[in-house]
């Protein structure tokens, strides 16, 4: 059995953050286990509060989960201080975790700001050198390499500086592009294109959060990276096809039990 562990922000509507990584790892037949960075009240439409756990009680969960349990791979979400997330990189230097996604949440579908402004330095100095592959979307790589990305070209270009601050892969996400949302991946050699139709539905909420948690769990099965960025794609657009409406704004992808 894997054992797959979020690190990442609490959303109570269920459609992103922990809630969506936990569906992830759990529909992928792996052990979830959660370090919850914050709590946000959200829903379909929009964020409405956050509150940030303290840095040590995120450090005294990391504890617990690596002084008992063997995690074949992380994923880490929402962290918005830039206290937190220098907590959470020594952490997991020191207890040598491995297959860490990183996906650099900065701001909701409904445009509420995840990450605070003082701790992108952090995010891009700290948490990018010690990923195995980073994710970011469109807006994401902007703000981290300060291009405007507007089409594939754009989104080498992004790869290519990314790459250059340490993490071993960057996945730009074309979710956010206005034709197929195809997704870009860097090695620091060569690109490679991953490609889907776009699956015409409102319920988008939590694909980010559910494909990094994908990344996590293929990579912990032993899939070399470009394999398991190819099956955590192929689950993101199932889910997103298995999506319902559901509240009265962005519904969320809906995950599935292939072995229910
Ligand atoms: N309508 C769609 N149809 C098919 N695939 C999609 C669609 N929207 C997004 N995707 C895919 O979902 C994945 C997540 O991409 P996206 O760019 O939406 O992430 P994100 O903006 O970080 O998500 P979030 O808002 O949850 O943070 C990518 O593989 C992207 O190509
Ligand atoms: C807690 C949380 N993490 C990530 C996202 C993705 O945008 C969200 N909406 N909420």
């Amino acid at each position: 059995m894997k054992k797959l562990l979020t690190i990442a922000g609490s959303d109570s509507s269920g459609g992103a953050g922990i809630q969506a990584d936990l569906k992830t790892f759990s529909s992928l037949g792996t052990y979830g286990m959660s370090v919850i960075t914050a709590i946000t009240a959200q829903n379909t439409q929009g964020v409405f509060g956050v509150q940030d756990i303290d840095e040590e009680v995120v450090y005294k969960q990391i504890e617990a989960i690596f002084s008992d349990i063997e995690v074949d791979g992380v994923k880490i979400g929402m962290v918005s201080k830039s206290s937190t997330i220098e907590i959470i990189v020594s952490a997991l230097k020191k207890f040598k975790a491995k297959n860490i996604v990183v996906d650099p949440v900065m701001v909701s579908k409904s445009g509420y700001h995840l990450l605070q402004r003082e701790a992108k330095k952090a995010l891009i100095e700290q948490l990018l050198p010690i990923a195995t592959i980073v994710t970011p979307n469109l807006f994401e790589a902007e703000e981290i390499t300060g291009l405007t990305i507007k089409d594939i070209k754009d989104m080498e270009k992004a790869g290519e500086i990314i790459h250059q601050m340490g993490p071993r892969f960057v996945l730009v996400k074309g979710g956010h592009l206005s034709e197929k949302p195809i997704d870009v991946l860097y090695d620091g050699e060569k690109f490679k294109y991953y490609e889907a139709e776009r699956v015409n539905t409102k319920s988008t909420h939590g694909t980010g959060c559910t494909l990094s948690s994908a990344i996590a769990v293929y990579l912990a099965k032993g899939y070399q990276v470009d394999e398991g960025v190819k099956k955590a794609k192929e689950y993101i657009t199932q889910a997103l096809i298995n999506a319902f409406p559901l509240g009265k704004g962005t519904g969320p992808v809906h995950h599935f039990y292939s072995w229910w």
